[in-house]
């Protein structure tokens, strides 16, 4: 089965909340391969157990290296636990995370609320038995106008008949391969 590559990232403030998060999520989390900022990977690891390639802290461009991997389809989720409150000096590299993260489609969390639907529909892909009921694998077609050349149609593996059937919408697939270097 696909070891699924999650991103995890959170701004000071809320590095308990992605702690206490990774706890409680700890047995699916550590049949992932996982990635973090320096300071929030450190204390994932030491607090956890969970083992986590630490890259570069946030301010220090960890927030560049991962948008990197994610454009390069090396990062199927990223859980951002980012602070709404605080302004950090790295502001224009967290908008350019999260601009990445949405153009490409992957599963981003901004709260936990949203980080538990996710790992929910990671679960559920690993134990049903209808892999499709949630597609992990299939990049939906992004139509951006104006860009059909950069994201050229990228079939789903979903059959369009077991979509409709169950109403699941493309941006229920998880892991949207992006093309490479499409930029
Ligand atoms: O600043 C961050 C995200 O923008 C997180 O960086 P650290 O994990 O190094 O604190």
């Amino acid at each position: 089965m696909h070891r699924h590559k999650i991103a995890l990232v959170a701004h000071d403030n809320l590095k308990p909340a992605l702690i206490q998060w990774s706890k409680a999520n700890y047995p699916i989390l550590a049949e992932c391969a996982l990635f973090a900022t320096g300071t929030t990977g450190r204390l994932i690891t030491e607090q956890t157990g969970l083992e986590v390639t630490c890259l570069l802290s946030g301010p220090l461009g960890g927030d560049q290296q991962i948008g990197a991997r994610i454009s390069e389809g090396l990062i199927d989720i990223l859980i951002f636990f980012w602070d709404p409150m605080t302004p950090v000096p790295h502001d224009a590299d967290v908008k350019a995370l999260l601009r990445i993260a949405t153009l490409l489609n992957i599963p981003m969390a901004n709260n936990q609320s949203t980080a538990d639907c996710v790992l929910a529909m990671l679960r559920l892909s690993k134990i049903d038995t209808q892999p499709w009921i949630v597609n992990f694998n299939a990049p939906p077609p992004l139509n951006y106008t104006g860009k059909a050349k950069q994201f050229p149609n990228r079939s789903s593996s979903l059959p369009l008949a077991a979509r409709n059937k169950y109403q699941i919408p493309p941006i229920m697939s998880i892991n949207a391969a992006p093309q490479p270097n499409v930029y």
